[in-house]
């Protein structure tokens, strides 16, 4: 049994990996960082560091890599091949894989191979459809040939410190939640996997409490001057804030997909706790990554809000944290220094920041929510 996966990094190696491993599946990670895919051939094992307060390391080993960008008859020889596909390339690759994905697959058709699973792994609602729409686009019978299924990920895996090749330092706990539906009762055998009937409820729940929170620390820890998650945490004020926005997403979660109330709190709690974990190098520059993404209109921040204001709820702390993220501005990260070039142009111009708001978040100004919106643009 055969697994490609594609994006050897942090959710690649450290958790998406390892269960595939110990599924039994050879695996074969398709990555274009080149200097990543040499280390993957030249090595038999790397070690997987699980930190937190019941700590192990666990050794992984039958893997190797191909690099996607300068070997892509090596790619396609794997697609044709692989028993199940996973990416945890970042939401916004998936459309660039899928025409190699759609060739491969095309390829493995006509070879008379037979039906694979595909499973994006992504931070994002629907991740697999996305890729899915994308693949069909240049193969459009490709469903004959695969099964494509959405997943929920969560595991915090920080970016590695520098000189620790392929061993990962992720935390303990881990969830991987896939919808079952689509195969039919023939899933691939994969004991990590939580099998579910509708994974709409533990998407939505995961990406509007742990990604929201997550990035709620981000925002106001770097708005803090604080550098490390866990330190922005254990400052009294970001946690407040963290709170705040919280309880603002559970709100919606319990009306929305009738979550009981102690049970949405304890899975607040619960990662909270996780956040604070000090044994986790993560920080705020890499939770709070790609800003432009995370105020777009169905992410973390914005798609909660807009479902809180439709319903008449109150959305102010999640605003508030939009407030934050418009402060966040990282040298090297492309995303937050675009965004602070665009709201440069309309600093002063509350028309030009009130339709900035609106290209940047989707919210136009009809919406509820769009007054609160503007005027945290206006104010950027
Ligand atoms: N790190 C986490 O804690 C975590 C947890 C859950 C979900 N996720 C999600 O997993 C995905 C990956 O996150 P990550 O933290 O592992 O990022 P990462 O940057 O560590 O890894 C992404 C990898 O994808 C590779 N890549 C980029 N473009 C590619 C392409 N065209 N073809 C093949 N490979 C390509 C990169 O070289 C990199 O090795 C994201 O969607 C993220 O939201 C991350
Ligand atoms: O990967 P992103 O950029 O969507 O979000 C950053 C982090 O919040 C995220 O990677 C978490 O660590 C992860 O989603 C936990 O399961």
């Amino acid at each position: 049994m055969k697994a490609l996966h594609f994006g050897a990094g942090n959710i690649g190696r450290g958790f998406v990996g390892v269960l595939l491993n110990e599924a039994g599946y050879e695996l074969v990670f398709a990555d274009v960082a080149a200097p990543l895919i040499d280390a993957l051939n030249a090595q038999d094992s790397y070690t997987v560091h699980e930190v937190g307060s019941d700590p192990r390391d666990i050794e992984v080993t039958g893997f190797s890599g191909v690099n996607s960008a300068e070997d892509p008859q090596g790619l396609l020889e794997h697609i044709k091949t692989a028993d199940v596909i996973t990416t945890a390339v970042g939401p916004t690759v998936l459309k660039i894989i899928a025409p190699a994905l759609a060739e491969g697959l095309r390829a493995r058709a006509e070879a008379g191979g037979g039906t694979v699973a595909v499973m994006a792994c992504e931070n994002a609602i629907n991740a697999t459809d996305g890729l899915a729409e994308s693949i069909r686009e240049a193969y459009p019978e490709v469903d004959r040939i695969a099964v494509f299924a959405n997943t929920a990920v969560d595991r915090i895996v920080p970016n590695q410190a520098p000189g620790q090749g392929l061993d990962v330092t992720v935390e303990t706990y881990y969830e991987w939640a896939v919808e079952s539906p689509a195969f039919g009762g023939d899933a691939p055998r994969i004991p990590g996997i939580t099998w579910v009937e509708d994974l709409a409820p533990y998407i939505t729940r995961k990406l509007f409490t742990v990604n929201t929170g997550h990035a709620a620390t981000a925002y106001f820890g770097y708005q803090a001057g604080i550098s490390k998650i866990s330190d922005a945490l254990a400052d009294p004020g970001v946690h407040a804030k963290v709170e705040g926005v919280l309880a603002e997403t559970k709100a919606l979660l319990v009306e929305k997909f009738g979550f009981e109330p102690e049970v949405q709190q304890a899975y607040v709690d619960k990662i909270l706790t996780r956040f604070a974990n000090p044994h986790l190098p993560d920080t705020v520059e890499r939770v709070g990554r790609a800003p432009l993404r995370k105020i777009s209109r169905n992410e973390r921040f914005i798609g909660p809000a807009a479902e809180l204001a439709e319903r008449g709820l109150d959305a102010t702390a999640l605003v508030s944290a939009v407030s934050a993220v418009l402060g966040f501005d990282v040298a090297d990260d492309a995303e937050a220094q675009q965004l602070q070039d665009r709201l440069a142009t309309a600093r002063g111009d509350r028309t030009a920041a009130a339709a900035l708001a609106t290209e940047l978040t989707g919210i136009d100004a009809e919406h509820p929510l769009f007054p609160a919106l503007a005027e945290v643009f206006a104010e950027a």
